[in-house]
């Protein structure tokens, strides 16, 4: 497994090893000891699959309070995979990162508690599989604006096709900061 550092502290690119061989291949999608080698010491409480067809976007989610951090692959199909730092008091609050997760490039995207999470699909369809570190609370789901310009994520498509709750997501800027999640420390790593 290789781990790669992207733009925000945190958010990692995992390239796993992948065996090859006239039947096809295998490779580990999570290692719990590998990873926490490399700082990514959790505890999977959830996973899930969803489904999407080309130009649907999801997100960007967030669950507060009950953060989740999320380990994301594509196992169908590719998309273009957005974490974005909302964690107040945190030194890269409102920057972004992304990567393309591809069943190709069978990479892995691990996104922190207390960032903002969404995809967009760039293929005719993908199948999307994440692991998270906590389960699912409807009354701690939230959402921040996709095309939130003052996050300029530089998304690959102009009109996405998107869930009533997205489309009429909030800026960043209008959501009250008692409802995000706080950077732990002052250097940037962890939320509360
Ligand atoms: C997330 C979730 C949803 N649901 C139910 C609630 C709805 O009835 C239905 C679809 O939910 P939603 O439209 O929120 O699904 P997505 O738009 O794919 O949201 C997810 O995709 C983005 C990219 C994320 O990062 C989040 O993990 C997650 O919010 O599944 C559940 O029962 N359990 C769950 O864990």
């Amino acid at each position: 497994m290789n781990f790669i550092e992207t733009g925000l502290p945190g958010v990692t690119i995992i390239e796993p090893k992948v065996f090859g061989d006239d039947r096809g291949f295998f490779f580990e999608s999570f290692h719990a000891q590998r990873f926490a080698d490399h700082g990514i010491d959790i505890r999977i409480a959830q996973s899930n699959v969803s489904r999407s067809a080309r130009g649907v976007l999801r997100g960007l989610h967030y669950q507060w309070p009950r953060p989740q951090g999320k380990l994301v692959q594509v196992l169908e199909g590719e998309v273009y995979d957005v974490a974005v730092d909302i964690r107040r008091g945190s030194p890269t609050f409102g920057r972004w990162t992304a990567c393309v997760l591809s069943a190709q490039n069978k990479r892995l995207f691990w996104v922190p508690e207390g960032f903002a999470h969404g995809f967009a699909v760039t293929s005719d369809s993908a199948v999307f599989c994440y692991h998270c570190t906590d389960v699912y609370v409807p009354e701690a789901d939230a959402g921040v604006r996709w095309n939130d310009a003052e996050l300029g994520i530089d998304w690959p498509l102009a009109e996405p096709v998107l869930s009533a709750k997205d489309a009429v997501a909030p800026l960043l800027s209008q959501i009250d900061p008692g409802r995000l999640p706080t950077c732990r420390q002052p250097g940037g790593s962890g939320c509360l």
